[in-house]
């Protein structure tokens, strides 16, 4: 892994219904991101927070079946810009959300720069709607197949071309959530999914394994993109849509810190804090321990 860092918060709650995702960056810096991340050695660079613009009227605005398209779309594309510079000054893109809309703008950003980019999709949900397979209109449950190609101009075309990932490069881990749209699509594609009765079965080890394995050949970088909601609500309460029967504390850890020996992520995101509907910080708290093994405390 790269020492530098660069951290960027995206203060982003317009892919969804649920106020307060947007203090989800505040809420990570308030527990320690930086400190933590410096006792490993690494040199942070802040960029502070992206610029999101404010709908006219913040409920309900649809437009094409997509809710505050226009507003989620400029957010992505002034990340996808951010995400760009820290690449390009040879740092590690560290981005803190935000509803999970912003993996558009991260990965627009992020995928130019490899030819083969590789995604672990860490998440109760699989995100692959379009607004057709839609049951919400809420973009943060899209993002994936948009990183696909698929959907609106307005978000497919961020970054000037379409496809960033391929389906065959995608793993998801942790799914207990999906729409049968979705469900179609991981068919159709032939889309990698550990859902939680994978993890039950073959336990997290086994799980990791195999994602290492599946991507490392085939892929010159992976980005993880991280839903705190894809732990059990009684670990991450601070999400907005959270589901039950999901990943414990332990094998969340497990997997950061497999992935970290593996040296094979290249770019992360951590979405879907919102502080308040958390219990005093805790999800934000776990957010920030789970990045300490991603960054490799285990081993320091
Ligand atoms: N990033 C998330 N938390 N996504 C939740 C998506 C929920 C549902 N599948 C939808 O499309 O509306
Ligand atoms: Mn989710
Ligand atoms: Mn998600």
């Amino acid at each position: 892994m790269k020492t530098k860092l660069g951290i960027i918060g995206v203060p982003m709650d317009l892919g969804q219904l649920r106020r307060g995702v947007n203090m989800g960056p505040s809420a990570i810096r308030y527990a320690g991101v930086i400190e933590r991340l410096e006792k490993l050695g690494y040199i942070i660079d802040d960029y502070g927070d992206v610029d999101i613009p404010t709908p006219d009227r913040k409920s309900n605005q649809m437009q094409d079946g997509l809710r505050n398209l226009n507003e989620v779309a400029e957010g992505n594309r002034r990340l996808a810009e951010k995400v760009e510079r820290i690449i390009e000054g040879d740092a590690f893109p560290l981005i803190l959300g935000g509803d999970h809309s912003i993996a558009i703008g991260s990965l627009a950003g992020i995928a130019r720069h490899y030819s083969n980019l590789g995604v672990i999709w860490y998440d109760a949900h699989g995100d692959l709607n379009t607004s057709d397979t839609s049951p919400s209109g809420n973009i943060h449950g899209m993002p994936l197949a948009v990183s696909l190609g698929l959907g609106h101009d307005d978000l497919t075309m961020i970054g000037g071309y379409r496809e960033k990932i391929k389906p065959e490069n995608i793993v998801i881990i942790g799914a207990r959530s999906l729409d049968s749209g979705e469900k179609e699509l991981i068919r159709e594609r032939g889309i990698k999914v550990f859902s939680m009765h994978e993890v039950d079965r073959m336990g997290m080890t086994a799980v990791i394994q195999e994602t290492i394995q599946y991507l490392k050949e085939k892929t010159d970088g992976v980005h993880l993109s991280l839903d705190l909601d894809g732990l059990d609500p009684n670990e991450a309460p601070g999400v907005g849509t959270p589901v039950v029967g999901g990943l414990s504390y332990r094998e969340s850890h497990l997997a950061m810190e497999m992935l970290q020996e593996a040296g094979m992520i290249t770019s992360a995101e951590f979405v879907e804090v919102n502080p308040i509907l958390d219990e005093k910080n805790k999800t934000a708290t776990l957010a920030v321990e789970l990045m300490g093994s991603l960054f490799g405390e285990k081993l320091k």
